[in-house]
């Protein structure tokens, strides 16, 4: 089901405008919303999770108005905050159980059905008699997906979900979202560029509380592609670079100094044509450089 973000702001107490009048449409499947720190993805989490009021606009789930119904939205919705506590002595399948009977999940040959059932999917079954305060960050993620994915949401938001895993259960998390992710709308808010260009068919970039950008993840990089240049320079040779082209990036490749520029033409200067990929969408995006434009 698709949701409808409507003129929707947000400013705190002390003058930050964390969100401004963003109107942004989330289709079915997984949706990445991609923005620096502070850029104002927590609150727009939190409004739509229906823990947090904001000061105007309008947000629709289908037919059901999220920032009215919010007894119905709970009912539908899966989050997993940034940061959630974990009770470091009960053990997952007991944390699962507490959890299921506050979802009204009363009968208990039911409720064990469905606990495995997240548990083998989670990829927890082996070791749900263990203290949830031995787990590790990736088990720990995993666990709140298991709990986020109880009573069968149809709405499921994650909030940073794999900061400070390492490759391997990334990978794992990556599998198990887009597991969750076909018939569900899943809204995925990170900073990191690869969980979007990894999972999301449809994404947007926010910064500083405004919708910068848009649209289907392989659009947004087809419409870049002929617009990245690319070449190596030592590093001492950047500030000359940065005052003649629009560079939008620079990395270490090997020890050397890769560096993309965004221009509409061939900038000469040494620089070659390159392939480019989502993170040139996002630092051209956040650097103000580009806007949603087709490649002829
Ligand atoms: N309770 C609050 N009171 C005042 N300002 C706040 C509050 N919560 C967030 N902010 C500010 O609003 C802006 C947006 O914050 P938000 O947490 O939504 O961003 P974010 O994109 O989720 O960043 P992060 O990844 O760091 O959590 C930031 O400037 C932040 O400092």
């Amino acid at each position: 089901m698709e949701l409808r973000i409507r003129n929707l702001s947000k400013t705190y107490a002390n003058g930050v405008v964390a969100l401004n009048d963003i109107s942004l449409t989330i289709p079915t499947g997984m949706f990445g919303l991609l923005g620096p720190n502070g850029a104002g993805k927590s609150t727009l989490m939190r409004i739509l999770a229906t823990l947090q009021e904001c000061d105007r606009g309008s947000v629709f789930f289908g037919d059901l108005d999220v920032l009215d119904d919010k007894d119905e939205v709970r009912r539908l919705l899966g989050y997993l905050p940034q940061d959630f506590g974990l009770y470091p002595k009960v053990t997952a399948y007991e944390m699962l159980d507490h959890f299921a009977v506050l979802k009204g999940l009363s009968h208990r040959a039911r409720r064990r059905e469905v606990i495995d059932g997240l548990l083998q999917q989670t990829n927890l079954f082996d070791v749900r008699n263990q203290k949830l305060g031995t787990f590790s960050g990736g088990m720990r993620q995993r666990f709140g997906i298991a709990q986020a994915l109880l009573g069968d949401p149809r709405l499921i938001i994650v909030d940073e979900p794999t900061a400070g895993l390492d490759p391997q259960e990334r990978v794992r998390f990556h599998n198990l979202l887009s597991d969750i992710g076909d018939e569900r709308t899943v809204i995925l808010s990170t900073h990191i560029v690869s969980d979007v260009a990894d999972l999301c068919s449809n994404m947007a970039i926010i910064n500083k509380g405004e919708l910068l950008l848009t649209g289907a993840t392989q659009q947004l990089i087809d419409d870049i592609s002929c617009k990245i240049w690319a070449r190596f320079i030592d590093k001492r040779e950047l500030s000359y670079f940065q005052q003649r082209h629009t560079i939008i990036s620079t990395r270490l490749l090997s020890g050397r100094t890769l560096i993309h520029a965004y221009s509409d033409n061939d900038p000469g200067d040494g620089f070659e044509e390159a392939i480019g990929d989502l993170e040139d969408v996002y630092f051209a995006t956040i650097a103000g450089r580009h806007v949603a434009e087709a490649c002829d």
